[in-house]
Order: C-alpha cells, then sequence, then structure tokens
C-alpha cells in the first residue's frame, strides 16, 4: 500500500505592489515583492481520495495575500512572511505548518538634481532579499534571510595556489586572478515563540540584511583572497559577529571564470601573466563552492 509520505501545496508567484504615500511631505515609498505561500496539515484525503473539503483554494491563498498586504506593512518581510504564515494555521485548523517564501525586487529611489525624488524609482540590478519562514502550530517561527544575485567582480587581490596537483590538473597555479560571484548568502534566526516574538525584533531584520550586504562587499573588495572557500567563511563569522541573534550563515558562490586569452600568435602580441588585459569571460562550467557555518559544531547535514 502506497501513501502519502509529505504534502504541501498553495501559490507560487504572487506578484505584489505596494505604495506607502506620506501625505504631509508627499513622499511615496513603493515596496514590490514576489510571494509564494505552501499549506502542510491535513489534507492528504484531498490526494487520496479527491476529497476537497480540506482545500483552502490557491486562488484563495492568492486573494489572502493581497488582503493581509493591504492590512499589514509588507516590510521587513521578515514579519510580512511572518504576519501571513500565522494567518493560515490561525485561520485553519487543520493546517499546521505554513511556508513563505517573499523576493523582494529592488527600487531605488532616483537622486534628481542632487535630491531624492519623491516618487521615482529605479532598477539597480537583480539583487534581491529574500526570505523563506516557516511557520507551524506550536512550534514557533523559523525565518532564513538572505541575498540572492548580488553580482561582483574584483580586478586583482585574489590568488589560487596550493591546491592538490596530479595527473588531472592543468590548472596553474596563480598569486593574482579576477575574482566574480553571484552572491547567494542567508542568515538563520533562532526560532521566534510566534508573531509578538517577530514583532518585537523588527528593527534587527533590516539591520541584519544590511550588515550581510555591507560585509560581503566589504570582505570581497579589502581581501587578498586566498580562495573562494576562505572568503566566504571569513564572510560567514563577521555576519554570525555582526547579528546575535542568528544561528548558522551560508553562502553559495559560483566560481565565474574569466580566462586569459593568449594573442601571441597576432604580431606576438603579449597578453597573458603580467601582461594580461584582454580576458574571456565564461558562461560555463563555473566553479560552485558552499558552506554553512554555524555557532558551537552541529551535526553537519551539508
Ligand atoms: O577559489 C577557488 N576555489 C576552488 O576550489 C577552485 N578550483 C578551481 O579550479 N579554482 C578555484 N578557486
Amino acid at each position: 500500500m502506497a501513501s502519502v509520505a509529505q504534502a504541501r501545496y498553495g501559490k507560487d508567484n504572487v506578484r505584489v505592489y505596494k505604495v506607502e504615500r506620506d501625505e504631509k511631505t508627499g513622499v511615496q515609498t513603493v515596496t514590490e515583492m514576489t510571494v509564494c505561500v505552501l499549506l502542510e496539515g491535513a489534507i492528504e484525503i484531498s490526494y487520496t481520495k479527491g476529497d476537497n473539503s480540506v482545500v483552502v483554494a490557491t486562488d484563495s491563498i492568492k486573494n489572502t495575500i493581497y488582503i493581509k498586504a493591504k492590512e499589514h506593512p509588507v516590510t521587513p518581510p521578515e514579519l510580512f512572511a511572518s504576519i501571513l504564515g500565522t494567518h493560515f494555521i490561525e485561520t485553519y485548523a487543520h493546517i499546521t505548518a505554513a511556508h513563505v517564501k517573499i523576493i523582494t525586487h529592488r527600487w531605488t529611489r532616483m537622486t534628481i538634481d542632487g535630491k531624492p525624488h519623491p516618487h521615482s524609482f529605479y532598477r539597480d540590478g537583480a539583487e534581491t532579499r529574500n526570505v523563506d519562514a516557516v511557520i507551524r502550530k506550536g512550534q514557533g517561527i523559523d525565518i532564513r534571510s538572505g541575498i540572492v544575485g548580488l553580482l561582483v567582480l574584483k580586478s586583482t587581490g585574489s590568488q589560487f595556489h596550493g591546491f592538490v596537483r596530479d595527473e588531472f590538473t592543468t590548472l596553474p597555479e596563480v598569486w593574482d586572478r579576477i575574482l566574480s560571484t553571484d552572491v547567494d548568502c542567508g542568515w538563520v534566526w533562532k526560532t521566534f515563540s510566534g508573531l509578538n516574538a517577530v514583532k518585537a525584533s523588527i528593527p534587527k531584520f533590516d539591520k541584519a540584511w544590511n550588515d550581510a550586504r555591507e560585509i560581503t562587499m566589504k570582505t570581497f573588495a579589502e581581501e587578498d583572497s586566498p580562495s573562494v572557500q576562505n572568503t566566504m567563511y571569513k564572510m560567514c563569522t563577521k555576519i554570525m559577529d555582526a547579528v546575535a541573534e542568528v544561528e548558522t550563515v551560508d553562502y553559495s558562490l559560483p566560481n565565474k571564470h574569466y580566462f586569459e586569452v593568449d594573442l601571441s600568435w597576432h604580431k606576438g602580441i603579449k597578453n597573458t601573466g603580467k601582461d594580461a588585459e584582454v580576458y574571456a569571460p565564461q558562461s560555463g562550467p563555473n566553479g560552485l563552492i558552499q558552506v554553512k557555518v554555524a555557532r558551537s559544531q552541529l551535526s553537519s547535514k551539508l
């Protein structure tokens, strides 16, 4: 006999935009998000018996996201995710967990004639601020906050040598190389007892995001990196030091390679080693380096 081992359903790719208008100053502030809400609970019979009496329609889930966005603040995203998830577990007796993902897209205020414009914005990159929250009945709220899609490059100040050399190795050791990656970074908060505990932490969420972003860029820029591995570990430990409430910090970093091009075939042009100026950016394959750092020794399930 087969049985349902795990089931979750909901609405994905719910795009939401919210504007806040300050009537006194005329300044408007906008937030654009992509939201996913998946529900878990006593819903097996909808799969096994075709009994929809346990199904909160995904269309209703989408409607709820809009209504909650109207009724409550949508920032910080950690708060809005917790408000949404708490609504579902409190409203439906048979729903035991809500998995809420919020991707916040960038709308950066324009500076016009040296002044912040009251209602005009631009997209200054594909970077997003992401939150994954799990709201469980009687078990509190688990939140992973993160940065995704922050594309960075440094043209020097990166090395890679001393690695295993054997009959499979062709890569030369380098003491000066280009380093580029697309930052995917996350930090997991200690479990919150419930929505009130999340509310009590509201200022900490924006601060942690700012700290993580600044630490990522400062460490990347200033360190003479011996490897992606070592640089990302340093970033993790600095974020842990900056944000006391965080239990783990993780990074997943592609190593976006830029290959030297030997142009000596053309009039003996020197374009390798210290003479390299023109490079060929690679689309793939790329290295992919991942780490999760915890405060104490946790059993590793990487
Ligand atoms: O920082 C790096 N780490 C690696 O593990 C690796 N492997 C590789 O070919 N280049 C690099 N660079």
